[in-house]
């Protein structure tokens, strides 16, 4: 029977090797069969996608279609082994498409078909795919579950660089240079560098860091992952994760002043003046009593591998944010041209970014108050996260008019609480200059004496 029989079959299995990690010719065969089946399968299973608005077809178990390649037909079936239920496992399915076609073909069909098949599929899944944010989440796994290091949700944050408040010019100069970074996979070939490009964002708090990084997740429909350093237990997890990122992603770092000490290495402890703790943000205290900081064992060293080491290359199409509000506490290796390719200083709010907020907010052009904003804006430093919350309408009755005079009202408590403080500090400048005048007068008097 074996000797005669003309077909020849091949298998495609949802999780090959030990890895558990799903195959790309799966995904991609079952994406070709969605499209390609539907027509003709008498059952179908049907699955959220993109967007949640509309359903995505696909074969359902056990069933069988033909499809026709330059006049040849091949069958394919969707099936899937069931492992029985072991004491400490549950029952395990494993899913698996089988082709079917007649020898004289094989040639064709191992070479030309499957080729077309993946190709297709992969074009069909980037159109369908719903763009997904990943964190590294902490806590245990159970190993044999775990099929990857990153938990994800579906991405869905509405910020643009449309609606981002920044200086126009700003705004073009980063765009450009994301969209040209997104179609330089032949440049980078060319200069023999990895495709990735490093982003450090950094400014005060508020000043929209996150809301850029989701902008230019939207921009380039990209995935995001964003990885809690405190979480990762040492640089081999580190570098475990990194493999597991995907092309056409940005891997965020965020506040990556405070995620660790990662200066540890290089000055020791002791050496920090007692001005340094002082200033270290709020941010930090909660997190320094996380236990994980504690059992983070991921060093400079092994960030800076993570960034642009051997590793770094694989996968290609990425973009490193890290986010931070104290620029000038970072080590100068880690943020270096080439590690961080481009740094973006995100500042307080000016004029050209207020316009856009209350282009956005309000739906205004301009208005007989703005005069007088401008003004208070150059005398005052105030964040768009401010900005944006004055004029964001508390009650169905409020208008333009009551939300600019509430940012009005704002900008000019800020600008009397700057001169209060600056008030403040001239008095104790004066106070010092008396005091050291003092010490200097008793001394000169005693060296008299
Ligand atoms: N440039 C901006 N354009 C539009 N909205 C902004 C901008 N900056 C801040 N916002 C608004 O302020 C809020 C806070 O901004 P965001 O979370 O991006 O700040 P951040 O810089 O990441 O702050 P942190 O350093 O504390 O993380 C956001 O919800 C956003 O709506
Ligand atoms: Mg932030």
């Amino acid at each position: 029977m074996s000797f005669f029989y003309p077909y020849i079959k091949i298998s495609i299995h949802e999780y090959t090797g030990d890895r558990l990690k799903r195959s790309e010719a799966y995904a991609a065969v079952e994406a070709y069969l969605s499209v390609n089946s539907t027509k003709f399968a008498k059952r179908l299973k049907a699955e959220m996608g993109k967007d949640c608005s509309n359903l995505v077809l696909s074969m359902d178990e056990y069933e069988r279609v033909t499809d026709e390649f330059r006049g040849v037909k091949v069958w394919w079936v969707s099936s899937k082994l069931v492992s029985p239920s072991q004491s400490m496992y549950p029952q395990q399915e494993r899913r698996y498409y089988k082709l079917t076609f007649h020898k004289s073909h094989r040639e064709m069909i191992t070479e030309a078909y499957l080729q077309h098949v993946v190709r297709e599929g992969k074009e069909i899944r980037v159109r369908n795919r719903q763009r997904k944010l990943y964190t590294n989440s902490p806590g245990y796994k159970w190993p044999s579950y775990k099929q990857t290091m990153w938990s994800h949700i579906v991405f869905e944050h509405p910020a643009t660089f449309e609606t981002m408040a920044l200086e126009p010019e700003k705004k073009k100069e980063i765009i450009e240079d994301l969209v040209t970074f997104s179609k330089s996979k032949d440049f980078y070939a060319r200069i023999g560098k990895a495709w990735k490009r490093g982003y450090l964002l950094y400014g005060p708090p508020g000043t929209g860091k996150s809301t850029m990084i989701a902008a230019m997740a939207n921009l380039l429909n990209y995935d995001v992952y964003d990885l809690e350093l405190t979480a990762v237990k040492d640089n081999t997890e580190l570098r475990k994760l990194l493999i597991e990122t995907t092309s056409k992603s940005i891997i965020v770092i965020e506040d990556i002043d405070c995620s660790l000490d990662l200066t540890g290495q290089r000055k020791k402890k002791a050496e920090k003046s007692s001005d340094d703790e002082k200033e270290k943000s709020e941010k930090e205290i909660p997190r320094k009593d996380l236990k994980e900081e504690a059992s983070s064992k991921v060093t400079l060293s092994g960030l800076l591998n993570f960034i642009d080491g051997l590793w770094s290359a694989c996968g290609g199409e990425r973009l490193i944010v890290f986010t931070t509000n104290y620029v000038e506490k970072l080590d100068p290796a880690l943020i270096r041209r080439g590690r961080m390719d481009k740094h973006i200083e995100l500042s307080y709010c000016s004029f050209e970014a207020f316009k856009v907020l209350a282009r956005n907010y309000l739906k205004l052009k301009a208005h007989p108050l703005f005069g007088k904003i401008e003004r208070l804006m150059k005398e005052t430093k105030i964040t768009p996260a401010d900005v944006a919350e004055n004029l964001m309408p508390k009650s169905p009755l409020d208008n333009a008019e009551t939300c600019l005079s509430n940012l009005i009202q704002a900008l000019e408590e800020v600008k009397e609480a700057e001169a209060f403080k600056t008030e403040k500090e001239e008095e104790a400048a004066a106070c010092d200059d008396n005091l050291r005048k003092k010490q200097l007068r008793r001394k000169a008097e005693e060296e008299a004496a």
